[in-house]
C-alpha cells in the first residue's frame, strides 16, 4: 500500500493564536521574543501599542498579525498609512483596543501599562481560554470584580508578574489550608542603600536605572519607592487565598528568588530563576506544559550567595500607605493606584520630587476619605469613576 501525505512523520500542532495588549512595551516585545523562537507555534491575532504606530507596524508586519490597533486616535493615520496594502487591519483608539481584546484567540497577554489596562483585560474575558495577566493595575484597581468576571466567562487568568508567577508554580491549588505565609521578594531598587537625607534630591535618571530588569519606565519608578511591591502586595491578596496577615515582603537584591510560599509544616517552597521576565512569561504560553525558552540557566555558584532582609518603610512610605489600602479593603487600592500614576507621570515629568510621589498618594487618600464612602468598584464603570475622581485629586495635589 502507498504511504498516504505525511505517513510516519509527525503533525505539527496547530498555531496557536495569540494577542498582545501593549505589545510595544517591555512585556510585549519579550512575549514577542518567545513568539519568534519558537516559529510556526504561534499565529499573532491582535497586537495593540498606546501611542507608537511606527513600532507597532513594524511589528505587525513581522509578526503576520491579522489586527493592529493604537489607543491614540491621533496615530492613526500613520498606522494605516504604514499598514497600507499588507492586508492586516489597522483600528484606533480606546474602543477599537478593547474590540480587538475581545476577537476570539486561545491567549491574551495584557501588559499594558496603568489603569488603561483594565476595560481591554475585562474585553478579553470569554473570547480567550486563558488571559497571562502582566498589568497589575487591574487587579490592584477592580481584582474582585475583575477575578469575578474571569470566573463567569470560563477564562483562565495566568500571573506574569515575576514574583505572583512564583507563587502560583509553588502554591499547591487547593491547600490553601496548608499555607501560613506567601513571600513577595523585593529588589530594594535603585535607592536600597540611599540614606533617606539624599532622597529628596534623586533624579528621574537615577531612578530609572534599575539594578536588576530592563522594564518600562512606569513600573521602574515604582520599583524605587517601592510602591510597586505595595501594588504586588494587593496583586497577591487578590490572587491567592490568603488573609492580609499573611502576606510579608523580604528584601532580596539579588533577585534570584521571586516568591516564596511557606506551608505549616516547615516547608518554604521557593521559584528561583535569572531575572528575566521571558521566564514567567514563557512560562504562562506554554502553561500547563513546560517548554524550554533561550532563558538562561540560572548558575548559583556563580552567584555564590544570596541574601535577604527587610524592608524599611520609613524610607520608603509608599509600602506602608499601599499596605494600609489593602487592609482597607475598600476602594482604596483603586484611588492609591490612580493618585500613584498621577504622581509617577509628573516625576517623569520633572514636575515633582521622588518624595513627592508619597506625598501626592498619601494626600489624595486623605482628601478622598474627607467626601464619604469608599466601597469597592462593582463595574468598569464605577472603576472609572473612582480612578477618575482620585486622578483629579491627587492633580491637584501635586
Ligand atoms: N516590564 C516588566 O518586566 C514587568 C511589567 N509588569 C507590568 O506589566 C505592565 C506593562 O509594563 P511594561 O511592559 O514595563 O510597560 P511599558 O511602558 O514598557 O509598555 C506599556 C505598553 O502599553 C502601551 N500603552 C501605554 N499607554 C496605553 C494606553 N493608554 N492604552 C493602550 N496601551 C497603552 C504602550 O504603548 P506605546 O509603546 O505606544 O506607548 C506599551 O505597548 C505594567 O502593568 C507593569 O506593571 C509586571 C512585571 C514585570
Ligand atoms: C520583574 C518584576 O516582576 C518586577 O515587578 C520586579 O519585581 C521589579 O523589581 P522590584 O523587586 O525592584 O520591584
Ligand atoms: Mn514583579
Amino acid at each position: 500500500m502507498a504511504a498516504g501525505p505525511g505517513a510516519g512523520a509527525s503533525v505539527s500542532p496547530a498555531p496557536r493564536r495569540l494577542s498582545i495588549l501593549g505589545a510595544t512595551g517591555s512585556i510585549g516585545l519579550n512575549t514577542l521574543d518567545l513568539v519568534a523562537a519558537e516559529p510556526g507555534r504561534f499565529a499573532i491575532e491582535t497586537l495593540t501599542a498606546g501611542r507608537n504606530a511606527r513600532q507597532l507596524a513594524e511589528l505587525a508586519i513581522r509578526f503576520s498579525a491579522r489586527v493592529a490597533v493604537v489607543a491614540d486616535a491621533a496615530a492613526y493615520a500613520e498606522l494605516r498609512d504604514r499598514l497600507a496594502g499588507t492586508g492586516i487591519e489597522a483600528a484606533a483608539g480606546a474602543e477599537a483596543v478593547a474590540d480587538a481584546a475581545a476577537r476570539p484567540t486561545d491567549i491574551v497577554v495584557s501588559a499594558i501599562v496603568g489603569f488603561a489596562g483594565l476595560a481591554p483585560s475585562l474585553a478579553a474575558l470569554g473570547a480567550t481560554p486563558v488571559l497571562a495577566l502582566a498589568n497589575k493595575e487591574t487587579l490592584v484597581s477592580a481584582g474582585p470584580l475583575f477575578l469575578a468576571a474571569a470566573q463567569r466567562a470560563g477564562t483562565r487568568i495566568l500571573p506574569v508578574d515575576s514574583e505572583h508567577n512564583a507563587i502560583f508554580q509553588v502554591f499547591e491549588a487547593g491547600n490553601a489550608d496548608t499555607v501560613s505565609e506567601v513571600i513577595v521578594t523585593a529588589s530594594g531598587g535603585p535607592f536600597l542603600r540611599t540614606p533617606k537625607s539624599e532622597l529628596a534630591a534623586v533624579t528621574r535618571d537615577m531612578a530609572l536605572r534599575h539594578p536588576k530588569w530592563r522594564m518600562g519606565p512606569k513600573i521602574t519608578i515604582d520599583s524605587a519607592t517601592l510602591m510597586n511591591k505595595g501594588l504586588e502586595l494587593i496583586e497577591a491578596y487578590r490572587l491567592y487565598p490568603v488573609s492580609v496577615d499573611q502576606l510579608s515582603v523580604l528584601v532580596h537584591p539579588q533577585s534570584v528568588v521571586h516568591g516564596l510560599v511557606r506551608y505549616r509544616d516547615g516547608s518554604l517552597l521557593a521559584e528561583l530563576g535569572v531575572p528575566d521576565m521571558r521566564t514567567p512569561i514563557g512560562y504562562c504560553l506554554a502553561w500547563p506544559e513546560r517548554r524550554p525558552t533561550t532563558v538562561k540557566p540560572l548558575d548559583l555558584s556563580a552567584i555564590g550567595s544570596l541574601t535577604f532582609e527587610a524592608p524599611d518603610r520609613d524610607r520608603f512610605p509608599c509600602l506602608p500607605l499601599a499596605e494600609a489600602a489593602m487592609r482597607r479593603g475598600d476602594g482604596a487600592p483603586c484611588v492609591l493606584n490612580a493618585a500613584n500614576e498621577v504622581a509617577v507621570e509628573a516625576f517623569l515629568a520633572g514636575q515633582i520630587g521622588f518624595l513627592d510621589i508619597a506625598r501626592v498618594v498619601e494626600a489624595t487618600l486623605g482628601k478622598i476619605d474627607g467626601e464619604g464612602g469608599l466601597s469597592e468598584p462593582d463595574s468598569l464603570a464605577a472603576a472609572t469613576e473612582l480612578d477618575g475622581r482620585a486622578r483629579k485629586i491627587a492633580s491637584a495635589c501635586l
